[in-house]
């Protein structure tokens, strides 16, 4: 009998044993077999390659358009999804094995839709660490976009402006990133790797797709926002407390522009199974790096920050996914051309 991988997994001991919400595992006594389980179900990537096919599948069958673009919506970002026509809604808790969103100011839902005629595919909230997920669960939703067919990602976050030049408000477009987690040995692609995504070692220089942020700055330059949009590197850290002073002095001295809570986990999982990455943080607030500086980051102001430049973030991303559907038809052709010349070789 042929076993059905999302019954399957529903039904698997080890899942039971693991509580993804909590991270917890209180259920069980120390020593017993049990516990052995469960910590073995946390340190593995509980998505297998077939378990991601049939939750895509379950998706697909669902819904009729194909994106080859996704969108990952950061804090206070979520109306970008609002933008798109002919929506598809999916709550997180309706769909096979996804995790449940926890974070105010992220809907937790995925939504397909258009933007001016291109098909996309949108995370209306994401998943961060610190609400209590293994990174390879933040992160399984690219996996399931990579399935469904989405070659492209466009990942927004909210971050705090490190850059004495950096005003709230401002955009900047990730060159690179500092993944602090990874330092300490956590990441998303720890664990058996699965080579149908992508190699075990992966390059890192470039992820941020060069042509991409060249785009985008061209774009701002049309816009005319190009006074406020910058380029740098962000840093992520766990959460869910911000930054002590000294800490943020700290990665100051590295290089580090813009600091967050997410995204490099994502941006690791699509880099990693190929996809062609834009990224971008919008500064919702200054990073303190005084002693005597009273001000205090909150999340609200996170928020207040995103609803703020949401009509000109909405535009950024629709030119933006316009311009890669345009690269991806040429390459297609480009494709074409190139088979069709080999054919004639032969
Ligand atoms: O999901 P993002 O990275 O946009 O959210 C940021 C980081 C924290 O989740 C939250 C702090 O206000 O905003
Ligand atoms: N630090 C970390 N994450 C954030 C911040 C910050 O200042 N602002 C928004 N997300």
């Amino acid at each position: 009998m042929k076993t059905d991988p999302i019954s399957f997994a529903a039904s698997s001991p080890m899942r039971a044993a693991y509580s993804p919400l909590t991270h917890s595992f209180s259920s069980f006594k120390i020593g017993t077999p049990n516990l052995d389980a469960a910590i073995a179900a946390n340190n593995s990537n509980f998505y297998t390659y077939e378990l991601l096919q049939s939750i895509a599948e379950w998706l697909k069958k669902r819904v009729d358009i194909r994106p080859t673009v996704g969108i990952i919506c950061g804090s206070g970002l979520g109306s970008l999804a609002d933008t798109l026509t002919e929506r598809n809604t999916f709550p997180y808790e309706v769909i096979p094995h996804f995790p449940k969103s926890t974070v105010h100011g992220h809907e937790g839902q995925l939504v397909f839709g258009k933007l001016k005629g291109v098909p996309v595919v949108c995370m209306q909230g994401r998943f961060h660490y610190y609400e209590g997920y293994p990174l390879w669960k933040c992160s399984m939703p690219i996996r399931v976009m990579k399935l469904i067919g989405v070659n492209q990602l466009i990942v927004t976050n909210a971050a705090g402006g490190l850059h004495s030049d950096y005003q709230p408000g401002d955009i900047m477009i990730m060159k690179d990133h500092v993944n602090l987690m990874g330092f300490a040995g956590n990441n998303p692609l720890q664990g058996v790797n699965e080579e149908r995504f992508g190699p075990r070692f992966i390059a890192m220089n470039r992820a941020y797709d060069k042509e991409l942020r060249d785009h985008a700055k061209k774009i701002s330059k049309d816009l005319g926002i190009e006074s406020f949009v910058r380029e740098g590197v962000y840093a992520v850290l766990g959460g869910p407390n911000f930054e002590t002073i000294a800490e943020l002095r700290l990665l100051k001295t590295c290089g580090v522009d813009a600091v967050g809570m997410s995204t490099v986990h994502e941006v690791l999982t699509a880099h990693h199974a190929g996809m062609r990455i834009f990224a971008f943080s919008l500064i919702s607030n200054k990073c303190v790096t005084d002693y005597d500086d009273d001000y205090e980051v909150n999340h609200a102001e996170v928020i207040d920050t995103g609803k703020m430049r949401e009509p000109i973030l909405k535009e950024l991303v629709t030119r933006m996914v316009l311009k890669m559907s345009e690269l991806e038809n040429e390459s297609a052709s480009a494709n074409n051309i190139d088979s069709a010349s080999l054919m004639f070789d032969y």
